[in-house]
């Protein structure tokens, strides 16, 4: 790989006798791997074709992913390299915690956290170009979870929103990327000597709006898939430095994992505390972490967080923004297909319903692009319940589903109409194949009617 003169010549002069290697490893093809959804069946098929485990991550593996596979459309498993797979290790959410992902497109982290949360506790995913959200929301509902809220805003205003709200906030910054270059040889366009500087100005600004949303006691983590010293130890110095409250937590390493080099910034010898995962010590493309805490002496904002309702739903005879014939249609769809749900607060946008987290109040105050679980469609006097409701869903869940072979999913996800059962009544039904959920059909007199969406067919 050509990589840029001034690239070489800085690493040559921080790395010393390590600069050869490190710089050969920009030669190796890049490395490729995958984590496994706790909340699904196993995707035997994709963990069947793995080179290996990950060693410091449980659900990681290293190996190719077939995005047109059974396994990821269905949410089973996450395409992502392995140094990047450390980061929600590091992060540990608890279920029942409050967390903000507040650079999270397009969601591999994001998605390791919800995996550690367990269905309990409260996620915001942000992202702040509305594209790069809108695929975070697809990577999202494909995992399948309820306890999720994206949210497409700049860190600025969400800083307004949720002063000290959050035990945990993960910013895993833009940056100059050198961890990329060889995967993705084109961002090498970007850099010149003074890019790491550049990204280093804007990581300061997220992660001084990021610190006025973390509780007192609460922990930050921040990344970067970069080798720079500027963004990675000289970005954990300022940190130290400017909130005398922050103290750098140590970060377990494993083998072919590096201490922070204190002596890359101002020599403060808690920097060793954050770990360097370089592609010529261990397999993958590289990342920096350094965690945080904030000390637990202001106090703490009390529990339910209440932003602006949304102005829209406030009228007639409507609860939650829920008309009379909506709460009957959607109480029928329950009945029908899942009597057991227990919604935690049922809200429209338009004509979608969502079922919003526990511990937000509304979404009105900021963009949502999926204020919660997205449960489905009013439409003319009917409700369609949405693709994302049943990625959420384990077979079990319900007793109103159809199982399909994998060719009838094949058939399903490209968009045709299936043959289905004679012996079961008309109605919606939770369409399974492998033990895996895919998607809702409509049982129409021995025919399943696809509402696989029809953006996503192929
Ligand atoms: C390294 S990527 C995040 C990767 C993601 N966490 C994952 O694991 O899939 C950084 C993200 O920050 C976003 N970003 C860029 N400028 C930003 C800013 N000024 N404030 C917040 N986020 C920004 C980028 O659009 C990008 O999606």
């Amino acid at each position: 790989m050509k990589l840029p003169d001034a690239f070489i010549s800085k690493y040559r002069r921080l790395l010393g006798d390590e600069a050869p290697a490190f710089l050969a490893a920009f030669d190796q093809p890049a490395t490729g791997g995958f984590r496994v959804n706790p909340a699904k069946a196993e995707p035997t098929a994709t963990i069947a074709t793995a080179t290996g485990r990950v060693e410091y991550v449980p659900t990681g593996y290293r190996g190719p992913v077939d995005g047109k596979s059974l396994d990821h459309v269905s949410g089973a498993i996450y395409s992502q390299e392995p140094s990047a797979m450390y980061v929600g290790e590091v992060v540990a959410p608890q279920p029942g915690e409050r967390v903000l992902d507040l650079c999270a497109a397009p969601g591999g982290k994001t998605t390791h956290l919800l995996a550690k949360m367990g269905g309990q506790g409260l996620l915001i995913a942000n992202e702040i170009f509305r594209k790069r959200a809108l695929v975070l929301a697809e990577n999202l509902e494909r995992w399948g979870t309820a306890n999720t809220v994206v949210t497409n805003e700049s860190p600025a205003e969400l800083e307004r929103q949720f002063p000290q709200f959050f035990d945990r906030i993960l910013v895993d910054a833009p940056c100059s990327g050198e961890g990329m270059f060889r995967k993705e040889p084109a961002g090498m366009e970007y850099w010149t000597p003074d890019y790491p500087a550049e990204c280093a100005n804007r990581q300061r600004k997220i992660l001084a709006s990021a610190l006025k949303m973390l509780k007192p006691g609460g922990t930050l983590v921040y990344s970067t898939c970069t080798f720079a010293p500027e963004e990675d130890e000289q970005t954990a110095a300022w940190l130290l430095a400017t909130y005398p409250g922050l103290t750098m937590v140590p970060i377990k390493k494993y083998p072919g994992m590096d201490d922070g080099r204190p002596e890359w910034a101002d020599g403060n010898p808690a920097l060793a505390n954050a770990v360097r995962l370089f592609p010529h010590h261990i397999a993958g493309e590289g990342h920096f972490i350094a965690k945080f805490q904030l000390a637990a002496t202001a106090p703490v904002r009390a529990a339910d967080h209440r932003i602006k309702k949304n102005k829209r739903h406030r009228k007639g005879d409507r609860q939650n923004g829920l008309t009379k014939e909506e709460r009957q249609l959607f109480a029928d769809f329950c009945q029908w297909f899942m009597p057991a749900y227990q919604p935690c607060q049922l809200l429209t946008y338009g004509d979608q319903l969502y079922d919003l987290p526990a511990g937000l109040s509304s979404v009105g105050g900021l963009t949502a692009l999926r204020p919660g679980l997205h449960l489905g469609t009013f439409k003319k006097r009917r409700f369609e319940p949405a693709l994302a409701l049943a990625l959420t869903m384990r077979p079990a869940d319900t007793e109103r589903r159809i199982e399909l072979s994998r060719e009838q999913w094949r058939s399903y996800v490209h968009g045709d109409v299936l043959p289905g059962p004679t012996d079961l009544p008309n109605g919606w039904y939770l369409l399974v194949c492998q033990d895996f959920a895919v998607g809702f059909g409509k049982l129409v007199n021995g025919t399943v009617k696809n509402f696989y969406p029809k953006g996503l067919r192929f």
